[in-house]
């Protein structure tokens, strides 16, 4: 055979060897992918792990507690910024406000220093050379061994042993020089070696630095230089200091600690700063003396520690005498405050009474909130204080109670207009608000009788939708006449229980405006900015002493809103001095939040209601005379069909007129389904009723023709002309 075709043979081979291995190794492949595939991806154990495996990814993916723990990691770095939030803004405020002062201190500091520590080392320097030079030489010389022998020997006369000494001695000093040149090289060529590899400058530097140390030991200090460090006092130990310079809590404790000193309030300590938005809340101990002597240095400390007008306030803590916390505002502390927006969260109406409503807010950044269920009130500002904002806010807050009814008392402004489709009842004239103010005394007295008819168990009546509190805001009281104010009087001894409230705003607490018994009897009272005769009236002599300034407030003023609606709230929860802020009221708002309450709003319940009619009717009719029969002149008109004066039932009235929508004719019937539409106290209404309501308006049915027929009706204008006549009588 060729060596072509054994070469050829050879390939042959190889090549199905290679084939038959390929062949092999697939056939392995194919075996272990079929096991794989039937014994493991399809079997049922696998099926079963991939799927629970599946689920379980999808679960931990859907899992509902990711918010829960969201929300706890939320809690866990909220708690740790509590307790390092203080010392990191401690730092921080030191390194932006103190660090660049310390670092330019520091180099001010050296700049004086420098030139000073260079002229000393220099003179060191040239000391100790000298010093290394003059001793070397002597050294050299030999002078100091042998000059003091060779001139003894030439004075004792002998010459041989003078000559033999100065031979000696000439020879030592040239063995010296020698030695001395032979170091001076050395020396000299080591530096020369050292400054090629540091640098001449270094080298100079170090050998300077070295004979410097040498004069330093040699001589202490340089002639000339001997005075003591210089001292730069900037302020005395006790000096005060403005509370802006203060950005640790340390120098915060530190500035109040100067300025209550300095205008001789006796401290035991201060206590630790606490850093607000606004500025600082700093608690100070007295060592004697009375709280009042801090409360009474707040204007001299506005001085010392350079604050805003009305930035200083104090809190006795009334649990121990000797503590007084002091707040320094240095900014606005409400600037977040702000009006309620017009759709509010929670579904509408939906709070209740019984609850405490958020109104506005405290210094301290708690939320204002105030239980307003058979609680009286006051309101006490100077014109501009904000008083008609704040019932404002109020009644927007009761209109969005499901369990009371608000009303509206104004002889002198707009009142509550603002929310005026949620009021029940709004009156604007003096008649108006005689006969409010009498319904709200009738329903303050029927109610503790209808307890049990009610099915409500205790002495108190139990507010709810169908059977509502009545809350009357009063906006300037002081303009009601005396028949009204008498009323409200009443209202505010007897209507507590009956939860028939009265929130009445004044511009002065006088005796003369508001009366004695006003003050004393309504459990909550808020003072604006008012005088400080004011503040003693309301709350008593000894309040101002305790921190109660609403005399350091200052009204709102043409260009801007001072202070207004801030005041000092004194009620259930409230009883510490501490400066709270209504929220403002945006009309646009509030105006729309009344208008999607008003389908909602509850009205008074009708047993309440008639039962109420009845006590006015009797009282003024003379049957059973009880003390609100002294207002019958103001409130009766005389009824043609008894013949006796029958009381004007306003809201009936107000509701008629209501009825009659955009219709200026309505027939009787008509009116009445649409009366019981409104309230339930209709319900039951027959046309007798309605007459009798009109009667005193001197109204009686007409014949009105609609669609051809004839039948008895009333006119609009005729019910709304009647009324107005009886409201200027
Ligand atoms: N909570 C508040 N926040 C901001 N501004 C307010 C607040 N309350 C009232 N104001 C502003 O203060 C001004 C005076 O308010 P308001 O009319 O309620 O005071 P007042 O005491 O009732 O005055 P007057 O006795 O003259 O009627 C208004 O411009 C009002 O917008």
């Amino acid at each position: 055979m060729s060596v072509r075709g054994v070469t050829r043979a050879a390939v042959a081979r190889v090549r199905a060897t290679l084939l038959g291995w390929l062949s092999s190794v697939g056939a392995v492949v194919d075996a272990v992918a079929a096991w794989w595939i039937e014994r493991v991806l399809c079997s049922p154990a696998y099926l079963t792990a991939s799927v629970s495996v599946q689920k379980t990814v999808g679960s931990i993916r859907d899992w509902r507690v990711w918010p829960v723990l969201a929300e706890w990691i939320r809690a866990v770095a909220r708690a740790v910024w509590r307790v390092v939030g203080p010392p990191v803004r401690d730092a921080v405020g030191w390194l932006r406000h103190r660090a660049p002062g310390v670092v330019w201190r520091g180099l001010c500091w050296l700049a004086r220093r420098v030139p000073r520590w260079i002229w000393r080392a220099t003179f060191y320097a040239f000391v100790g050379a000298w010093w290394v030079l003059s001793r070397t030489v002597r050294w050299a010389s030999g002078h100091a061994s042998y000059a003091g022998l060779v001139r003894q020997m030439d004075d004792d006369q002998r010459h041989g042993t003078a000559k033999r000494l100065r031979e000696e001695w000439a020879r030592m000093a040239a063995l010296r020089s020698v030695l001395v040149l032979i170091v001076a090289v050395v020396v000299a060529l080591v530096v020369t070696g050292v400054a090629n590899k540091i640098g001449t400058v270094t080298a100079a530097v170090i050998v300077s630095g070295v004979f410097a140390l040498v004069g330093r030991v040699i001589r202490s200090t340089p002639a000339g230089d001997d005075h003591g460090p210089e001292v730069i006092v900037h302020s005395g130990p006790d000096e005060p200091f403005p509370i802006a310079d203060a950005h640790t809590r340390a120098e915060a404790a530190d500035a109040v600690a100067r300025a209550l000193r300095t205008e001789g309030v006796d401290l035991r300590m201060v206590g630790e700063a606490v850093r607000q938005g606004w500025g600082w809340e700093v608690p100070v101990i007295l060592r004697r003396g009375t709280p009042s002597q801090v409360v009474d240095k707040l204007a001299a400390l506005e001085t010392t520690l350079d604050l805003p007008a009305g930035g200083a306030m104090a809190s006795p803590d009334r649990t121990r005498r000797a503590r007084v916390v002091i707040r320094l505002a240095e900014r606005d502390p409400f600037t977040g405050l702000s009006a309620a927006p017009s759709r509010p969260a929670l579904p509408l109406v939906s709070r209740s009474i019984t609850a405490r409503l958020h109104v506005g807010s405290v210094i301290t950044g708690e939320p204002l909130a105030l239980g307003l269920l058979g609680v009286h009130g006051v309101v006490i500002g100077d014109t501009g204080s904000g008083k008609s904002s704040t019932l404002c806010t109020l009644a927007d807050a009761v209109t969005d109670c499901a369990d009371a009814t608000v009303w509206d008392l104004d002889p002198a402004g707009t009142g509550l207009d603002v929310l005026a489709d949620s009021i029940e009842r709004s009156e604007r004239t003096r008649a108006g608000i005689e006969d409010a103010l009498a319904d709200a005394l009738a329903l303050a007295e029927v109610r503790p009788h209808l307890l049990r008819e009610m099915g409500m168990a205790g002495r108190e009546w139990v507010p709810s939708p169908e059977h509502p509190a009545v809350v009357v805001f009063v906006d300037e009281y002081p303009r009601l006449s005396n028949a009204a104010k008498e009323m409200a009087v009443d209202i505010l001894r007897i209507g507590r229980k009956a939860r028939v409230s009265l929130l009445l705003a004044s511009t002065e607490a006088t005796s003369d405006t508001l009366g004695d018994a006003i003050a004393d009897t309504t459990a909550l009272k808020i003072l604006h900015a008012c005088r400080h005769a004011d503040v003693r009236l309301v709350l008593g002599p000894s309040m101002l002493g305790e921190g109660w300034r609403p005399d350091r407030l200052n009204p709102a003023s043409a260009d801007s809103p001072e202070d207004a609606g801030c005041g000092y709230v004194y009620a259930p929860h409230y009883r510490d001095p501490v400066l709270s802020k209504f929220r403002p009221v945006s009309d646009e708002d509030t105006a729309e939040r009344a208008r999607q309450r008003a389908p909602h709003r509850p009205r008074v319940d009708a047993v309440s209601w008639e039962a109420a009619r009845k006590r006015r009717h009797s009282n003024e009719s003379g049957f059973t005379p009880g003390k609100s029969g002294r207002h019958r002149a103001a409130l009766a008109l005389p009824s043609p069909r008894s013949g006796e004066p029958a009381p004007l039932d306003r809201m009936a009235v107000a509701d008629v007129l209501a009825a009659f929508g955009d219709d200026e004719r309505v027939w009787t019937v008509d009116l009445l389904a649409r009366l019981a539409g409104r309230h339930e106290r209709y319900a039951e209404w027959t046309p007798e009723d309605l007459a009798d309501a009109l009667r005193p308006l001197g109204l009686s049915p007409a014949q009105i023709r609609q669609d051809g027929r004839n039948r008895q009706g009333y006119h609009r204008q005729a019910v709304s002309d009647a009324l107005s006549r009886s409201e200027r009588g």
